[in-house]
C-alpha cells in the first residue's frame, strides 16, 4: 500500500511510524519490533470485540426504535423497565464492591479542585492550560463580568481595579481571616517566629491561624510571597512595593494568585477535529510536548512576541523549616477517543481501518511512558500513573473492553498492572442505568467517573427518538431524567468508595463569558457531591476555584454517604406528549439549534477548529464542541421525525441562520461564507446533512459526517491548490 509500511500483518502509515520510531520510542525501553507485534496482537484480539459490541449498541436502538413505535409517547414505567431488562439494556444487578485503585496523585486523591479541560491540538492553549494550576484572581476579576460589565479597551480603570482588589481581600478575610481586624486593613505582612504576622492600621499586630500558614518566598521581614492553604488548596499574596497595583495598596499586595485547575484534561476527542494522520500527529506531537516538557507556542499577542513554555515548580520556605515544593502545572489527564470511529493511520491487509481509540490508547499511554520512566523535564505523575479519560463507553461490556485494552498494553510496555488509570465519562445513557457494573469492570484502575451531561442529553434524545418530539433543550436541565442521573451518579460514586480513591466529576459550565453566573451556580456542583468540575478556560479555573475554598467538598461527601438510596428516575423519558409550542416558540426552537450547528459546523469542517465560542439567539455565547451539536442536531432531527417542523420549513431555517453565521463571522480573513450558494458550500451542506440523517446516525454521534465532510473540504482545497 502506497504511503503505508507494514508491521506484522498491519500496515501503518509511514508518518506514524517515523514519528513512533524516532520521536516516542528511544528512552521507552520498548524495541519497535515489540511494538508492532503488540499492536498487531492487540488489534487481532480487540478490534472483533469493538465491531460487536458496536452492533450491540445498533441492535438496542433497534428494539428501542420498535418498541417506542408500538408504545407511542412516554413510556409506562413498569412496562418499560421490564423491556429493557428483557433485551439487557438493563445489566443484572452486581453485588458491592469497593473501588481499589492505588498510587492516585493528591491532586486526585486530596485536593478537591477545578477540571480544565483543553484542545490538545493547540499548543498555545494546551501549555496555558498546563500552566493554569496558578491563576491571578486580580485577572480573572478584572477581566469577566463577575463585579460589574467586561469593558472594553486597553487603559486600566483605578475604580475597576479597586472592587477587584475589595473583592479579593473579601475572599482573604472569609477564607484566612486573621485573628483580630481585616486584611482590608494591613498596612505590612512579616513572618515572625514562623507565624505569618500582619500589621494593620493603627498599628496593633495580628496573626493567621497556624494550619493556614504553609510557607513564604523572600525575607521574613519582607516576604515577597506568602502561601496560605485551605480545603488543600492554595492561595499566594503576592507583594511587590515597586509594581504598579502593589505601589497602590497600603500593604504593597500586587495580586493574590489562587490554586486554580489541580488537574487538566488535555482533550483529543470531542474539542478537537482531527480526521487524517497529519491532524492526529499534530495532537499526539503535543502529547509528546508536554510530557517530556519542551513544548513551547511562539506568537504574537497584543503586537508582542510572545513564546510560552510550561511553568517552573514553585518553591517557598515552610514553617517547619523546611523547603515546600508546589508543582507550577496541573496534572495532565489525557482523554482518548471513544470506541465507535476508525483510523487512517493503521489498517489491515484487507484494507479495513483499524479502531481510533485503540490506536490513541496504544500511542499516548507510549508517550506517558516517558513521565513513568521519569526522562521528562518535570514529572506529570509523582505516583507513577498514566491517566487516561475513556469516553462514550455504552454499558459495562465497553468498559471490560477498555479494561482488556489496558492490561494489554501494560503488558506491552512492561508496566505494573493498573499503571494506566482510567477515568469513566458517565455520558451515555446505558452507562448511567448501569454505572454500579461499568465501575466494577475497572475498578482497580478507575481514577473518576463524571457526568458528561451534554453528550448524555444527546443520547438521551436519540435513544427515545420515536417515542416523540422531546422537551425544548433548555428545559432539559430541569427535567427529571437528568436530575436524578446528576443524584445517581454521586450516590454510585460515593457507594463504592470511589471519592475516597479518585473524583466523583461534574460536568461543563458551556458559557465561557457568563463568569458572574458562574460564580452564582457553580459552587452547587460540590454542594451535590463532586469533588472536581469542568471549567473551560483558566480564567473560569481559578474562579471557580473560590468555590473550593468556600465549601469543603470532602465533608459534603462525607455526609452524603449517609443518605438514603435516592429515587431513580432516568428512566422518565423527556417527551412532550401534549406539545403546545406557538408556531414563535418552535420558530425560536429551531433558530437557535440551527445558529449553533452552524457556527460551529463551519468552523469545524472549513478550518479544523473542533471548540469555539458561538453565540446564541440571544447573543450569549457558548462553549460548542461535538457533545453540544450531537444534541442540537440530534434535537433538530428528532422534531423533524414528528412533525413539529415540515423539511422544507426547517432547510429555510437553516438557510436563514447560514445568513446570521456568514455575518458573525465577518471579520475572520480565513471564513468562506456559507451564503448565498448553500449548495457548493460543504460545510452547510454537513449541517444539514447532521439534521437530516440525524435518525440514523449510531447513537446520534456527529464524528461520522464530520469527519467524511472535513476530509471532502481538505481534499478540495488541496485540489484548489494544485490548480492554482
Ligand atoms: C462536552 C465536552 O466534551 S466539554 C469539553 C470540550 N470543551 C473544551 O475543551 C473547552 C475548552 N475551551 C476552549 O476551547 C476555549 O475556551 C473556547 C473555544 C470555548 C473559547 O476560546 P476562545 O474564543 O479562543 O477564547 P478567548 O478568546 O476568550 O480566550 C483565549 C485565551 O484564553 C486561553 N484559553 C481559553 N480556553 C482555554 C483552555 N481551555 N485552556 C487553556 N487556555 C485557554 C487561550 O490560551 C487564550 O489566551 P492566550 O491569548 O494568552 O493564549
Ligand atoms: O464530555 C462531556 C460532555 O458533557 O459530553
Ligand atoms: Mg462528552
Amino acid at each position: 500500500m502506497e504511503g503505508f509500511t507494514s508491521i506484522s500483518s498491519l500496515f501503518m502509515k509511514n508518518e506514524l511510524k517515523q514519528f513512533l520510531e524516532k520521536e516516542v520510542l528511544p528512552g521507552t525501553g520498548v524495541e519497535p519490533a515489540a511494538l508492532w507485534e503488540g499492536i498487531d496482537e492487540i488489534v487481532r484480539e480487540l478490534q472483533p470485540e469493538i465491531k460487536q459490541l458496536l452492533h450491540k449498541r445498533e441492535e438496542l436502538q433497534q428494539q428501542l426504535d420498535q418498541w417506542h413505535s408500538e408504545h407511542p409517547g412516554v413510556p409506562s414505567l413498569s412496562t418499560y423497565r421490564e423491556f429493557l431488562k428483557e433485551i439487557g439494556y438493563l445489566e443484572p444487578e452486581v453485588e458491592d464492591f469497593t473501588v481499589g485503585t492505588e498510587k492516585v496523585d493528591t491532586e486526585i486523591t486530596a485536593q478537591a479542585g477545578p477540571q480544565l479541560v483543553v484542545p490538545l491540538n493547540n499548543a498555545r492553549y494546551v501549555i496555558n492550560a498546563a500552566n493554569a494550576r496558578w491563576g491571578s484572581l486580580y485577572d480573572a476579576l478584572y477581566g469577566t463580568d463577575v463585579l460589574s460589565p467586561v469593558e472594553k479597551g486597553s487603559a486600566y480603570n483605578p475604580e475597576r481595579g479597586e472592587k477587584v482588589i475589595a473583592y479579593a481581600k473579601q475572599f482573604l478575610d472569609e477564607t484566612f481571616p486573621l485573628e483580630s481586624g481585616s486584611h482590608q486593613d494591613v498596612t505590612e505582612y512579616l513572618v515572625r517566629n514562623n507565624t505569618l504576622t500582619a500589621v494593620l492600621v493603627q498599628g496593633e499586630e495580628t496573626v493567621l491561624q497556624k494550619e493556614q500558614f504553609a510557607g513564604w518566598q523572600g525575607e521574613e521581614n519582607a516576604p515577597k510571597a506568602l502561601l496560605l492553604k485551605n480545603n488543600e488548596m492554595h492561595a499566594e499574596v503576592q507583594i511587590d512595593r515597586g509594581h504598579p497595583i502593589g505601589k497602590t495598596d497600603q500593604a504593597g499586595v500586587k495580586d493574590i494568585l489562587v490554586e486554580s485547575a489541580t488537574t487538566t484534561i488535555v482533550d483529543a476527542e470531542d474539542s478537537v477535529a482531527a480526521v487524517d494522520t497529519e491532524d492526529k500527529l499534530e495532537v499526539y506531537r503535543n502529547w509528546l510536548g508536554l510530557i517530556k516538557g519542551d513544548l513551547t507556542a511562539s506568537f504574537n499577542k497584543g503586537g508582542k512576541e510572545v513564546r510560552r513554555s510550561l511553568a517552573e515548580d514553585r518553591e517557598y520556605a515552610a514553617p517547619s523549616g523546611e523547603m515546600l515544593t508546589l508543582s507550577g502545572r496541573s496534572l495532565l489527564l489525557i482523554r482518548n477517543v471513544g470506541h465507535l470511529m476508525t483510523t487512517e493511520m493503521l489498517q489491515t491487509a484487507a484494507g479495513e481501518e483499524v479502531s481510533e481509540g485503540i490506536v490513541d490508547s496504544v500511542v499516548t499511554s507510549l508517550i506517558a511512558v516517558h513521565d513513568v520512566r521519569k526522562n521528562g523535564r518535570y514529572q506529570n505523575s509523582k505516583t507513577g500513573s498514566i491517566y487516561i479519560v475513556k469516553p462514550k463507553m455504552h454499558g459495562s461490556q465497553e468498559v471490560a473492553l477498555t479494561n482488556k485494552l489496558m492490561q494489554k498494553i501494560e503488558t506491552l510496555y512492561q508496566l505494573p498492572a493498573n499503571t494506566i488509570k482510567v477515568g469513566v465519562m458517565d455520558e451515555e445513557r446505558r452507562t448511567s442505568l448501569n454505572l454500579k457494573q461499568c465501575i466494577k469492570e475497572v475498578k482497580d484502575r478507575i481514577f473518576f467517573i463524571n457526568t458528561g451531561f451534554l453528550d448524555r442529553t444527546g443520547d438521551e434524545i436519540h435513544t427515545s427518538f420515536l417515542g416523540g418530539p422531546m422537551i425544548r433543550k433548555n428545559e432539559m436541565k430541569e427535567s427529571s431524567w437528568l436530575q436524578s442521573y446528576e443524584v445517581s451518579n454521586v450516590w454510585t460514586g460515593l457507594n463504592t468508595r470511589l471519592h475516597e480513591k479518585g473524583q466523583i466529576g461534574k460536568g461543563m459550565w458551556p458559557m465561557p463569558e457568563e463568569m458572574k453566573q458562574m460564580m452564582e451556580q457553580k459552587s452547587g456542583q460540590i454542594s451535590a457531591g463532586g469533588n472536581t468540575a469542568w471549567v473551560p478556560s483558566p480564567t473560569a479555573a481559578s474562579l471557580h476555584a473560590l468555590h473550593y475554598h468556600q465549601l469543603d467538598a470532602r465533608d459534603i461527601q462525607r455526609v452524603k454517604l449517609t443518605e438514603t438510596a435516592p429515587e431513580n428516575k432516568m428512566l422518565e423519558v423527556p417527551i412532550e406528549e401534549t406539545p403546545k409550542w406557538s408556531k414563535e416558540e418552535i420558530q425560536q426552537e429551531l433558530e437557535n439549534n440551527a445558529q449553533g450547528i452552524l457556527g460551529y459546523v463551519v468552523r469545524w469542517v472549513e478550518q479544523g477548529i473542533g471548540c469555539s465560542k458561538v453565540p446564541n439567539i440571544d447573543d450569549i455565547e457558548l462553549m460548542e464542541d461535538r457533545a453540544t451539536l450531537r444534541i442540537s442536531s440530534q434535537h433538530m432531527a428528532n422534531w423533524l421525525q414528528h412533525g413539529i417542523v415540515k423539511e422544507a420549513e426547517l432547510k429555510a431555517v437553516m438557510k436563514k441562520m447560514a445568513k446570521l453565521v456568514d455575518q458573525q463571522n465577518e471579520g475572520d480573513p480565513a471564513y468562506t461564507p456559507m451564503t448565498p450558494d448553500t449548495e457548493s458550500s460543504i460545510a452547510f451542506q454537513a449541517a444539514l446533512e447532521l439534521v437530516l440523517a440525524g435518525k440514523n446516525q449510531p447513537s446520534g454521534y456527529t464524528e461520522p459526517i464530520l469527519h467524511r465532510r472535513r476530509k471532502e473540504f481538505k481534499a478540495a482545497q488541496r485540489t484548489g491548490e494544485m490548480v492554482n
